[in-house]
Order: C-alpha cells, then structure tokens, then sequence
C-alpha cells in the first residue's frame, strides 16, 4: 500500500529561475525508501513539502490520504529529522526530549514512559542527564531521531541523517532506521550511496528536481550491468587512462593501476556493477555524457 502519494509537485523559489521540484510524481510505501540525488536535486525541498515547512507552487500530495492542505493532521502523522539537526545546547537530554513531547501534545503523564524508551531505542538511555552540546556528532542524530520519533508518527522523514558520521556511528544509524521500518515508512533522502546500499529496497533518483529513476536498487544495478569494465595499466599510464574513461574505482600496487570504468560499451568483457556505479551510469546518461 502506498502510504505518500505525490502527483506532479512543482516547487519554484521566489527568485529563483528554474524550479527545485519540476512535476515531481512519487509513490511510496511502507518501509525504507532511500531518496538519492546531487547536491541542489531537490530532496530536502521534497522533504520539507511532505512535512508542511513549505509549500508546492503546483500539485499536491497525500499521506495516509490526508492532503497537505490539512498541516496539523499530516504533522501528528509524520516525525521529522532535518539536516544539521541541533538543539538547545545547555539543555539536557531527558530535558530536551521533555520540551519537544510538550510541544508535540504528549499527555504529561505519558512522556516520561516514553522519552526513557526512546532513550533506549536510539542507545542514549546512559546520556539521560547529558547537556546537548557533550553528545557526539553521532549521539546527536540519534537525539534527533528521538525527537521525530516523540509523538509516536507513522511516517519518519530523514534528510540527510549520516553526514560527518564516522563509520562505525554510521551503520548504527542505518541499522536503526532500518528497525523503525519495519512498522513504519522511513523516507531517507542522501547522496551518499552506501547509506542506502544495505538497508533500503525501494528507492528514487532526483535530479534537477525531476525523477530519474524510481524501483528497487536491483532494478538499478541491472540497467547497468552491462556498462562497468575492468582494466590495468601501469603507473605511467594512469593518468591518461582517467582522462579518457569514467573511472569509478582505482587501486595502485605492483607497479600497475588497476580500475573499474563506465562505458556505454568497450571491448573488455563487463563486470557487475555495484549501487554506486548505476546511481553514476545512470547520471551519466542523463547527461549525455555517452551520446
Ligand atoms: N529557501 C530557498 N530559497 C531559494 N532557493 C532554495 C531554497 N531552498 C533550496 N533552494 C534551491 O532549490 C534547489 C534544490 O535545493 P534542495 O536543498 O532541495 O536540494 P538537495 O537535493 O536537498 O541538496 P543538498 O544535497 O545539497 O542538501 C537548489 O538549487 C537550492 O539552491
């Protein structure tokens, strides 16, 4: 079943030319859906349009079959993490989750209950008393979630969760956004390719504000499969080979460099392409960059 329901958003800034969002039509289920696209794609526009903070010049777009001309019902439906997440810093934890419960309508007697189990999903419960500005880049995002989390939303919107993460914090988030969807709709918008990679199925592609690619990374991988070779050459050589081909990876030893490249089609018997080298093939395409 399809939880958000976008038809042919538009979304043009005051003063700006070209729209962020160009007739932008979406289906999303339950479960994770990971939004990929450069910087400027447009995903954070969409995000916030789903979320209320603003809105389309054109379309429109249901949650759960509420339009998002009815604010209040799609925010008591949706939790929401914002890129650069950050809050009150001499507040503390327990503090902070308090004031947002009270803001999000939580009953009193309920939001002690709940700000100790969120506290234990997002593995903060020994931070409790913790002022904002002494969690970890990595703690603080998972304060974040916490925070979308507070009025217990069917819906949870991430823009951009994992950058400055360091690896291991990394997959810890992942791993737990890919717990909460197991029950609810995760819509996580990065461009980072592996953060998708091993938890989400579904996925869609903007750019330039309109839809590249939507399916399940499998989907993707197969456009592509044809289109990712292997080659060596010596040191020397390499910096010719770079300028001539799309290269996605490139390990030096012995004295040879060895790659995998993009091509529309080479001599060279092709390998199977990784996420990362579709999402690229894919962008290259569009670009014309094989016509
Ligand atoms: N408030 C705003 N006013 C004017 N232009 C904006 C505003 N917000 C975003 N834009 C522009 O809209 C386009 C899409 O931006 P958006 O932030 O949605 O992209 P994004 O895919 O989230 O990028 P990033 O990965 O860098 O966060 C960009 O050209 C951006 O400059």
């Amino acid at each position: 079943m399809n939880t958000i329901q976008i038809n042919h958003i538009t979304k043009t800034y005051r003063q700006m030319t070209s729209p962020a969002l160009d007739n932008l039509t979406l289906e999303i289920g339950t479960g994770m859906f990971g939004l990929l696209g450069k910087n400027g794609a447009g995903k954070s526009t969409l995000m916030k349009i789903l979320t209320t903070l603003e809105y389309p010049t054109r379309g429109t777009a249901t949650i759960y079959g509420i339009p998002l001309t009815r604010p209040q019902e799609i925010r008591n439906l949706v939790g929401y993490l914002p890129q650069n997440f950050t809050f009150y810093p001499n507040m503390s934890v327990s503090d902070a989750l308090a004031y947002l419960a009270t803001l999000a309508n939580v009953p009193v007697r309920e939001q002690h209950h709940r700000i100790d189990d969120l506290l234990a999903r997002v593995n903060l419960i020994d931070k409790t008393n913790t002022k904002v500005k002494n969690l970890s880049g990595g703690m603080l995002q998972r304060l974040g979630i916490a925070q979308a989390l507070i009025n217990n939303p069917r819906v949870l919107i991430v823009d951009e969760p994992t950058a400055g993460l360091d690896p291991e914090e990394r997959i810890r988030f992942r791993n737990l956004l890919a717990d909460f969807a197991t029950d609810r709709t995760v819509l996580l918008s990065t461009h980072i390719v592996s953060d998708i990679e091993t938890t989400t199925n579904h996925i869609g592609i903007l750019n330039h504000g309109q839809l590249l690619f939507t399916g399940t990374t499998n989907d993707l991988i197969v456009q592509a499969n044809d289109h990712v070779y292997e080659a060596t050459t010596s040191v020397a050589k390499a910096t010719d080979f770079k300028q001539t081909h799309q290269v996605s990876e490139q390990v030096t030893y012995d004295g040879q460099t060895h790659f995998r490249f993009i091509a529309e089609t080479a001599t060279d018997k092709p390998v199977h392409a990784t996420l990362e080298e579709a999402y690229i093939y894919l962008q290259l395409q569009h670009e014309g960059v094989f016509s």
